[in-house]
């Protein structure tokens, strides 16, 4: 008799994943190859940032008080006693109208307390004259402005980008605690499937999840195994997500999830006794994605239709991922669009459309051929449209739901 399955809402789903999932161990790298990798530990600031009272301009600094009652027909004379570029400091403790010529960075000298940048002044023979008077303080770069000594910086449980590999740099945190990245391994099932360097013969496709899924992990600096196809024989996949497992932390197989005859996971879920958290989702594309766990790793087997395995990962393979590697938040980035093409098929279960979304005009439409077998729209989309269960009817104008996965370079700007 045929299985039958109960279907459990998105976030449930999503939610029973990240419940299991673990955080990696702590390891310290060098910083510069951290990127990508989440911080274990709170970055605190080492220095007062700007560490000393500096100059923001190339200019000259004075003593504010000797420029009172400058204009321009009583142009205030300076001579100039010294001359300091950025990592010099001037030995020179200024007094009444003297002045020391200084390049954007450098310390601002001693007894000085203004800067005037060069184009605000007359050169002459002894150094220069302005037209105006400057007040204490005006146009220095106070030492600790951005932050205090002590100040905690970055939070544990953010991802480093190229801000965060600044910082890091700036404070002197030449290697930093970070989690381990988890191990993937990618196995696409089914009999028909033949990679890209064999024959294609009658009946057969060629193997597109698993290169995708590939793709997928190496954008997140993430290594995965990609195993060779497997036929649908229950033996042979078994004993090939047996072995598999027990040397990853995440096996994500593709196909034979469903209720078809050469449909196996579902047995192989069992016979390995792993728990299955759900079979059965109440989303489309990707209704039938199964997770399971098994001894803290994941099994995570995601339909073969290219749509439906595209987005079971980024609904549950992405943010048991993200937990693992350490991340803080680890939902879905979602934002709010105006459709601008009708949509008006029924929605029984939670639709997941691959999308273009505008993000000028905040404008979404479904990005071309659009059902579960679909593979074009995932090159296509950066988004998914996200229609909730029980409704139809969308038409051009409804604000919906939209799911952000990818940011698209526009065609020029308008400043
Ligand atoms: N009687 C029912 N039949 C189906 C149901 C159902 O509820 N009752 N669900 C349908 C839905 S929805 C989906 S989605 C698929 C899921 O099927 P499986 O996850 O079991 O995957 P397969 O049967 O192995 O393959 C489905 C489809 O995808 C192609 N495929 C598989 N692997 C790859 C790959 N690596 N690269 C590219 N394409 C792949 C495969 O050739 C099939 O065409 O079940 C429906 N049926
Ligand atoms: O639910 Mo299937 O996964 O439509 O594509
Ligand atoms: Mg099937």
């Amino acid at each position: 008799m045929l299985e039958k399955r109960t279907p459990i809402p998105v976030s449930e789903a999503i939610d029973k994943c990240i419940k299991y999932a673990k955080q990696k161990e702590i390891i310290e790298m060098n910083y510069l190859e951290s990127l990508n990798y989440v911080l274990a530990e709170d970055i605190i600031a080492t220095y007062d940032i700007p560490m000393f009272n500096k100059s923001p301009y190339d200019g000259f600094a004075i003593r504010s008080e000797a420029s009172a009652g400058a204009s321009g027909d009583n142009r205030v004379a300076f001579n100039v006693v010294d001359h300091i570029g950025a990592g010099s400091v001037s030995e020179k403790s200024l007094k009444n109208n003297e002045a020391v010529r200084i390049m954007t960075g450098a310390e601002i000298p001693a007894g000085a307390d203004a800067i005037v940048m060069l184009e605000q002044t007359v050169t002459t023979d002894e150094g220069f004259t302005l037209r105006k008077p400057f007040t204490s303080g005006e146009n220095i770069s106070f030492q600790g402005e951005e932050c205090k000594k002590g100040d905690t910086i970055l939070k544990r449980g953010t991802l480093i980008n190229a801000g965060v590999i600044a910082v890091l740099a700036t404070f002197s945190y030449a290697t930093v605690k970070v989690y381990q990245k988890p191990s993937v391994a990618i196995i696409a099932t089914g009999s028909e499937l033949v990679d890209i360097d064999e024959e294609l013969s009658p009946g057969k496709i060629r193997n597109s999840n698993g290169p995708m899924i590939m793709g997928l992990c190496k954008e997140m600096n993430i290594e995965v195994l990609n195993y060779h196809v497997k036929a649908d024989d229950y033996e042979t996949l078994f004993n090939a997500v047996r072995n598999v497992y027990q040397n990853h932390d995440i096996v994500i197989t593709t196909g034979g999830v469903s209720v078809g005859d050469f449909d196996y996971m579902p047995q192989i879920y069992k016979d390995l006794t792993a728990d299955v958290l759900f079979n059965k989702i109440a989303m489309r594309p990707g209704s039938v994605t199964t997770v399971a766990v098994k001894e803290n790793k994941f099994l995570f087997g995601l339909s073969g239709n290219p749509s439906a395995c595209y987005t079971g990962f980024e609904l549950y393979a992405r943010p048991v991922l993200r937990t693992m590697m350490g991340e803080r938040d680890v939902y879905p980035t979602f934002v709010k669009a105006i459709l601008s093409e009708d949509f008006t098929k029924a929605n029984p279960f939670t639709r997941f459309i691959r999308a273009d979304l505008d993000y000028r005009t905040m404008t979404v439409k479904p990005s071309g051929f659009n059902k579960s077998n679909a593979v074009i729209a995932i090159a296509t989309s950066n988004s998914m449209i996200i229609l909730p269960g029980g409704t139809r009817g969308f038409v051009a104008g409804d604000t919906v739901d939209v799911l952000v996965n990818r940011l698209s370079p526009s065609d020029g700007v308008p400043w």
